[in-house]
C-alpha cells in the first residue's frame, strides 16, 4: 500500500494545506477581535515559517475584512479539513490554468480577493461533481466557460493533516464514496458534499426556480440531497432569502430531530421544519384543535381490523382526492354568491354604488385576495365613498332648505305666517341633517350586515350537511351512497368536536380561500420528504397556502405506506399541482449492500405492481440472515447474545423493527423484565438517542437509517396477503447499513422462502 508521502505532489500539497490552515487561523482571529488586528495575526500566523516561501508578500494591509456571524462559524467548523478535492482547469479564453481547492465553505485572500478555498456550491465546483478529465464547461451567471479538466484530485484529512490524495483518472471507479458509505452510521444524517454523485448533483443544482419531483429508490439518498439543495438554495439567493423563508416538512418529530443534524454543517439550521399537521394548526391558529389521533394505517395493521376500518380508509383517500378539490370549488362559488347584494348601496336617498359595481370589484379587481379580505376593502371602499361625499349630501339638504327658507322670506307676505314657515323649515332642516348624519355614520354597517359572518369552523361544518349537496358539487364523481358515508362519518367527527388528519387539508384549502392565512405562514420554498405519504389535497392547499410553487418534493412510491390516502403515481401532482415541475427519477442506492438490497428487492416483487428495481452501488456484505427464535426469556437473551456480538465488530446504531407498536411494546417490556442492556422505545415524538439500541415500528423507521437492523416477529406477523405488509417489510428491510437479520419463529413470517439458504 502506498502512503500518502509517496504521491509525487506531496510535499506541494501539504504545503498548501499549512498555508490555508495559518491563513484561516489568522482571519478567523481578526473576524473574532478587530480588522485593525490582521497585520499582527498573519504575522503571528506565519512566524516559524521560512520567509524564502514569499508568504511575507501576503503581509500586506487587507483591503477587504467584512465577514458575517454564518460566515465565520463555517470556517471555524471547517479548520480541520478546509477542503476535500482541487481540480485543474484550463479555460480555453485564459492563458494559465486555473488550480481550485473546493471545501464546505469558501475562503478569499484579503489581499487580492484570490479564492484560496471555492465553496462546493459554486458555478466552478461544478467540474468536480460532473466532470470528467478532459473537456469541459460550467456555467456561471448565464455564460458558459469552455475548457479542459487537467486533474481531480481528491484529499483524505485527519485532524487537519493529509493522509491521502487520490487523483481520479477516467478509469478510476469512486473509492471515496465505497469507504464513506462502509463507515458506520452515527445515527445520523451527515453531509456529503466530497461524494455527490452526478445524477445526485444534478437534482441539488436543478433549476431553483421549477419546481423538482424526485421519485428515488430506498436509500437513493433522497432526504441527503433534499437538504443539500436547500444548502445550495440559500448559497445562491442569500442576497435575496432569509432562511425563515425556507421550510421544509416531514413526517414527524421524530424524523426532524433525524435530519437536524446535518442542517448546521449545511448551513440551513435556520430554516423552518414542521410537520403537516403543525403547520396547518399554525396557519389556521387554532392551536387547540382536538386532532383525532391519526392511527388509520395501524388500525389496517391489526390482525382482525374491522369492516369500519375500511370504510374510515375510503373516506380518508376520498377526502384526499382531487374530487374535493372540485367540491370545495363549487362551494366556495355558493359561498360567493352569498355576498352579491341584492340592492344597491344607499345613504339615506342617495344611491353611492350599485350593487353590480359591487360585485364587479368582488369577483374581478379584488380576486386575488381571500374572500373576507375583499370584503374588508369593499367595506373601506364604501366608507370612503361617503367620506367624499359626505360634505356635498349635508350641503344639498343645507342649500334645499335655505332656499325654501329663503324664498319664504320674501314671498310670504304675512309676517306670522312666514316665521311659522321658516321656524318649521329650520326645524325641518335640522331634522333631515340629523337624519343624515346617521345614515353616514351607519349606512356601511347596515349594507355590510346583510352578508354571512362566519368563520371557517362554520363554513367546514355547513359542507357536510346535506348529501345531495354534496354529489352536486362533485359534479357527480361521488356517488349518493359516499356521499352519505362522508357526512354520517363527518357529523360523528363533528359531535365529538373533532377532527382528524384528513380535514387538515380541506380546512387550509378554504382558509387560504376565505380568509387568508399570516404572512409567517407563506415561504419562498419548500422541501416535502416523504412526499408520497402526502395525498394530492394535503400538497394543493399547501401549495396554496405557502403561496409559491417552489417545492422540491422528494419520495419513493414503492414506500407508499400510507397509499390508503396517500399517492400512488406522481402524475396527477405533476400536471395538475406543479405543472412547472421537473420530474427526476434515482434508481442507485447508497445506503446498504448489494446482499441486503436484493433480499429487499426480492420481497417487492410480491407486490401487485411492479416497482424498478433499486440498484445498489457494489458494496457486499454479509446476506441477511434469519435467526430462529426460542420462545421465553431465552428470546431476549438470543437476541442481546447478538447484539453484542455486533457491537464488538464495531457497529454503532442498532434497530429492532416490529410490524406494529404493539409488537415494540411487548419486545420492549421483555427486554425491561428479563434483558440485561438498555433499549429505547422510539414514539412519534421521541428523539433518537446516539449509539444505542432502539426499538421502532416499520412505519416509524421510514426515511432512517441504522447500521444494523434485527426485524422481528413476537406476536406480528407479514404476510403477503396486502400491498402494505410487503411494502412495510420493505421500508423495514432498507433500513440498515450493513447488516439485516431476521428475529422470529419461521422464514415465512418474514415473507422469505423455507428454502432460501439463509
Ligand atoms: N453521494 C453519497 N455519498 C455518500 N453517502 C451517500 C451518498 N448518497 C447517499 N448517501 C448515504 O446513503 C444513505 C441514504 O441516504 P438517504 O437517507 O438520503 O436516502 P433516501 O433516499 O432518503 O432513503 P429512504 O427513502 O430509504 O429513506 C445515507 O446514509 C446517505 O448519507
Amino acid at each position: 500500500m502506498t502512503t500518502v508521502h509517496q504521491h509525487p505532489d506531496y510535499n506541494e500539497e501539504n504545503q498548501r494545506l499549512e498555508y490555508t490552515k495559518r491563513y484561516m487561523e489568522a482571519v478567523i482571529k481578526t473576524a473574532e477581535t478587530s480588522k485593525d488586528n490582521f497585520q499582527d495575526n498573519m504575522k503571528a500566523a506565519f512566524k516559524d515559517v521560512d520567509s524564502s516561501l514569499g508568504y511575507s508578500s501576503l503581509l500586506t494591509n487587507a483591503r477587504f475584512f467584512d465577514m458575517s456571524k454564518e460566515e465565520l462559524s463555517s470556517l471555524k467548523k471547517s479548520r480541520l479539513k478546509p477542503y476535500f478535492a482541487r481540480i485543474d482547469f484550463s479555460r480555453d479564453d485564459q492563458p494559465a490554468e486555473e488550480v481550485i481547492y473546493i471545501g464546505k465553505t469558501s475562503l478569499y485572500s484579503r489581499e487580492n480577493q484570490d479564492q484560496l478555498i471555492v465553496d462546493w456550491r459554486s458555478p466552478i465546483a461544478n467540474l468536480y461533481y460532473e466532470g470528467r478529465l478532459g473537456d469541459v464547461s460550467y456555467v456561471s451567471n448565464g455564460e458558459n466557460f469552455n475548457g479542459e479538466l487537467l486533474l481531480k484530485r481528491q484529499f483524505m484529512m485527519e485532524r487537519g493533516l493529509l493522509t491521502e490524495i487520490r487523483d481520479i483518472d477516467l478509469t478510476t471507479n469512486d473509492q471515496l464514496l465505497q469507504e464513506t458509505l462502509a463507515g458506520s452510521a452515527s445515527n445520523r444524517l451527515t453531509e456529503i458534499v466530497s461524494t455527490i454523485q452526478e445524477e445526485q448533483n444534478k437534482v441539488i443544482r436543478a433549476d431553483l426556480n421549477k419546481p423538482i419531483i424526485v421519485q428515488g429508490g430506498a436509500g437513493s439518498g433522497k432526504t441527503t440531497i433534499a437538504l443539500h439543495r436547500i444548502s445550495y438554495f440559500i448559497f445562491q439567493y442569500k442576497e435575496n432569502f432569509q432562511p425563515e423563508q425556507l421550510m421544509i416538512i416531514a413526517p414527524s418529530n421524530l424524523f426532524l430531530d433525524y435530519i437536524s443534524e446535518a442542517l448546521p454543517e449545511l448551513g440551513v439550521e435556520n430554516i423552518k421544519q414542521k410537520t403537516y399537521e403543525d403547520y396547518v394548526i399554525g396557519a389556521l391558529q387554532k392551536e387547540n384543535i382536538k386532532l383525532k389521533k391519526d392511527d388509520k394505517l395501524i388500525q389496517l395493521l391489526e390482525k382482525n381490523h374491522q369492516k369500519e376500518t375500511v370504510h374510515a380508509l375510503q373516506i380518508s383517500k376520498l377526502k384526499g382526492s382531487k374530487v374535493f378539490q372540485t367540491i370545495l370549488n363549487e362551494y366556495m362559488k355558493e359561498i360567493f354568491l352569498t355576498f352579491h347584494p341584492p340592492t344597491d348601496f344607499y345613504v339615506d336617498k342617495y344611491r353611492l354604488y350599485k350593487s353590480a359595481r359591487f360585485v364587479q370589484l368582488l369577483e374581478e379587481d379584488f380576486y386575488y385576495l381571500p374572500l373576507y379580505k375583499r370584503i374588508n376593502k369593499l367595506r373601506s371602499i364604501l366608507q370612503n365613498e361617503i367620506k367624499h361625499k359626505k360634505k356635498k349630501m349635508l350641503e344639498k339638504i343645507e342649500m334645499f332648505y335655505d332656499d325654501k327658507i329663503e324664498r319664504a322670506l320674501y314671498q310670504a307676505k304675512d309676517p306670522v305666517k312666514r316665521k311659522k314657515y321658516v321656524s318649521q323649515a329650520l326645524d325641518k332642516k335640522e331634522a333631515r341633517l340629523n337624519e343624515m348624519k346617521t345614515a353616514i355614520k351607519t349606512s356601511v354597517a347596515t349594507y355590510m350586515k346583510q352578508f354571512p359572518k362566519k368563520n371557517i369552523w362554520s363554513y367546514y361544518k355547513d359542507l357536510f350537511q346535506n348529501p345531495q349537496q354534496l354529489v352536486k358539487r362533485s359534479h357527480n364523481q361521488l356517488t349518493q351512497v359516499e356521499a352519505e358515508n362522508i357526512i354520517r362519518y363527518q357529523q360523528d367527527l363533528f359531535k365529538r368536536r373533532m377532527y382528524e388528519r384528513e380535514d387538515l387539508a380541506l380546512l387550509l384549502y378554504l382558509q387560504v380561500h376565505l380568509f387568508g392565512i399570516e404572512k409567517e405562514w407563506k415561504v419562498k420554498n419548500i422541501v416535502i420528504d416523504e412526499a408520497q405519504d402526502y395525498t394530492f389535497m394535503e400538497l394543493l392547499s399547501l401549495k396554496k397556502a405557502a403561496d409559491t410553487d417552489m417545492f422540491t418534493l422528494v419520495g419513493d412510491l414503492a414506500q407508499g405506506i400510507h397509499s390508503y390516502r396517500g399517492l400512488t403515481s406522481w402524475e396527477d401532482v405533476k400536471a395538475e399541482i406543479f405543472p412547472r415541475a421537473t420530474y427526476t427519477e434515482l434508481q442507485k442506492s447508497y445506503r446498504t449492500t448489494v446482499e441486503i438490497m436484493e433480499a429487499a428487492n426480492h420481497i417487492l416483487k410480491k407486490l401487485p405492481y411492479t416497482f424498478p428495481e433499486v440498484k445498489p452501488v457494489v458494496r457486499h456484505g454479509e446476506h441477511p440472515q434469519f435467526i430462529p427464535s426460542p420462545e421465553g426469556k431465552h428470546y431476549i437473551n438470543v437476541l442481546e447474545a447478538k447484539l453484542l456480538k455486533v457491537k464488538e465488530e464495531g457497529f454503532k446504531t442498532f434497530a429492532l423493527i416490529g410490524k406494529t407498536m404493539n409488537d415494540c411494546m411487548k419486545l420492549y417490556q421483555q427486554f425491561e423484565k428479563t434483558g440485561d442492556m438498555v433499549v429505547y422505545l422510539l414514539g412519534e415524538h421521541g428523539q433518537i438517542p446516539k449509539e444505542s439500541v432502539v426499538i421502532v415500528p416499520a412505519y416509524l423507521a421510514k426515511g432512517l437509517e441504522f447500521d444494523v437492523v434485527f426485524i422481528f416477529s413476537i406476536d406480528e406477523v407479514f404476510t403477503s396477503k396486502a400491498p402494505l405488509e410487503i411494502q412495510l417489510l420493505y421500508v423495514a428491510m432498507t433500513r440498515p447499513l450493513h447488516r439485516l437479520y431476521f428475529y422470529g419463529n419461521k422464514k415465512t413470517d418474514f415473507l422469505l422462502e423455507e428454502d432460501e439458504g439463509w
